[in-house]
């Protein structure tokens, strides 16, 4: 029977199948393959061990970082790193503690890889085609860009993976979405699920696991289809995943946790196995048109008030609308470009990897940042921070103006006190435009590394096609 890629990877993980027999069924026990751990979902999940008197299972299945409450500031002249509060620093310890004392390896201050998990996993190599892969985060889905099935789970469950490397789920549905055509000048990867979340609501995807498809993914390289997954959970889906090809193969080659030599070769083999079958079905289907994707922004409080960067903020007025527009401080009708920007964030698990900086370089290299607006750029790791300035990025950004900083989440949720001040407008290369993330009081606009950067450098909400030196396709 044709199968799609997801039901590949459930299948081959299924340990106890769903039972129906007894009407409401119990879930089925399915294996997982990588854990990934940070310091905010964790401490409980070790806690509920040691209640119980029970190990780590699988330790070696543990990919272990510290990335949400990390200071993004270096360590003083004592080597005292500047931790906003004493919790944030005790979740540091905690986990520090956690892991000597259930054989875990933690990549801590001292590691060549930490950063945000969901940046580190793949750069290590550890995230791979075909795999289960769980953690205590929303994110989660990002890994799903190399055709795994990666989703979020809750910190009880955090506590099951540990004690049996087994989970407890209820077979989800699928979702295909499927983008055909070559993307614009000036449209990149956050822009299409961008426009994705803005076409299917907030709602859109729940209940399902979302595989993208069609040219336009295909043409996308791993880190395009990583910010691509990464939002799949704003759209309320479980996961999302890009089945896994050549470009997949070309990323993972030679990464440290990679398979290597003969068990490469066995496992390139297994992996061009899982592509979604010809003739399989989605439970639904959604198709998107390339050409109708411009850079895009969010105007409103949740990932899916979307507009393309032209047009003016929707005239609605439903309460949901009505209470975006009040905190955001925006009018119905008006255009959002050219509104006064106060911060650029440009980070997080979206958006925080190599191209992305290159590509906030490419619009802000011998320029300035206007006066008036704070930039903040902070890369999603610490291998993304040394191969960023191995290539002289870091230098474009402070000759320019902005702040370069220490990997982390950052801004992005601002649990390290990198956080806006009330009533600021933040440009944010991040995931969520909820009220009070960036701060209490502070006013989000989701956008492209691109549109960022192009903000940064006027002071106002920017289309950055006006820094492109191609012509401006399709612009009006
Ligand atoms: C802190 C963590 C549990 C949370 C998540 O689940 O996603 C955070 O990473 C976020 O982005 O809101
Ligand atoms: S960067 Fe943001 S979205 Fe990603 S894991 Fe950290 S807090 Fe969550």
């Amino acid at each position: 029977m044709a199968k799609t890629l997801f039901e590949k990877i459930w299948d081959a993980h299924v340990v106890k199948p769903e039972s129906t027999a007894d009407g409401d069924g119990a879930p089925a026990i399915i294996y997982i393959d990588l854990h990934l751990v940070h310091e905010v979902t964790s401490p409980q999940a070790f806690s509920e061990l040691e209640r119980r008197g029970l190990k780590v299972r699988c330790p070696e299945r543990c990919l272990v970082t510290i990335d949400h409450s990390t200071p993004t500031l270096p360590p003083d002249a004592n080597g005292e790193r500047p931790y906003v509060t004493e919790q944030a620093h005790q979740q540091v310890e905690t986990l520090y503690r956690n892991c000597e004392k259930y054989g875990l390896k933690l990549h801590g201050w001292d590691s060549p890889h930490r950063g945000i998990v969901h940046v580190m996993g793949p750069e290590m190599g550890a995230t791979q085609p075909g795999m289960t892969i769980v953690c205590g985060d929303s994110h989660t889905a990002t890994h799903g860009a190399f055709g795994a099935l990666a989703f979020g789970i809750g910190t009880t469950e955090v506590g099951h993976v540990m004690a049996t490397q087994c989970l407890l789920q209820r077979k989800p549905n699928t979702l295909g979405i499927r983008v055909d055509g070559e993307l614009r000048p000036g449209v990149t990867a956050k822009d299409v699920i961008l426009h994705i979340i803005g076409e299917i609501g907030v709602g859109g995807g729940t209940g399902s696991v979302i595989e993208y498809h069609g040219s336009t993914i295909r043409a996308l390289d791993m880190e395009g289809r990583m910010t691509l997954c990464n939002m799949s959970i704003e759209c309320g889906a479980r996961a999302g995943m890009v089945a896994p090809d050549e470009t997949t193969f070309e990323y993972l080659k030679g990464r440290p946790m990679a398979p290597q030599g003969e068990d490469w070769d066995r496992a390139v083999e297994a992996w061009k196995a899982l592509p979604t079958d010809e003739g399989a079905r989605f439970d639904r289907e959604v198709v998107i048109d390339a050409a109708d994707i411009q850079p895009s922004v969010t105007w409103g409080t949740n990932p899916g008030m979307v507009i393309d960067i032209r047009s003016a903020v929707p005239q609605r007025d439903d309460a949901a609308a009505r209470e975006a527009f009040d905190y955001m401080q925006l009018r119905p009708g008006h255009p959002l470009a050219g509104e006064h920007v106060d911060v650029v964030f440009i980070g997080s698990c979206t958006n925080s990897r190599l191209s992305d900086l290159r590509a906030a370089a490419s619009i802000l290299r011998d320029r300035q940042i206007a006066e008036g607006t704070r930039v903040l750029i902070v890369p999603g790791s610490e291998a993304t921070k040394q191969a960023a300035e191995a290539e002289g990025l870091h230098e474009v950004f402070l000759a320019a103006g902005a702040e370069w900083r220490e990997a982390g989440c950052s801004m992005c949720i601002g649990m390290n006190g990198d956080i806006a001040q009330e009533g600021e407008l933040v440009v944010s290369t991040s995931n969520r435009n909820f009220k009070g993330r960036q701060g209490r009081g502070a006013r989000t606009v989701l956008a492209s590394p691109l549109t960022a950067a192009a903000s940064a450098v006027t002071g106002k909400v920017t289309d950055p096609r006006e820094f492109l030196t191609e012509p401006m396709e399709g612009a009006a």
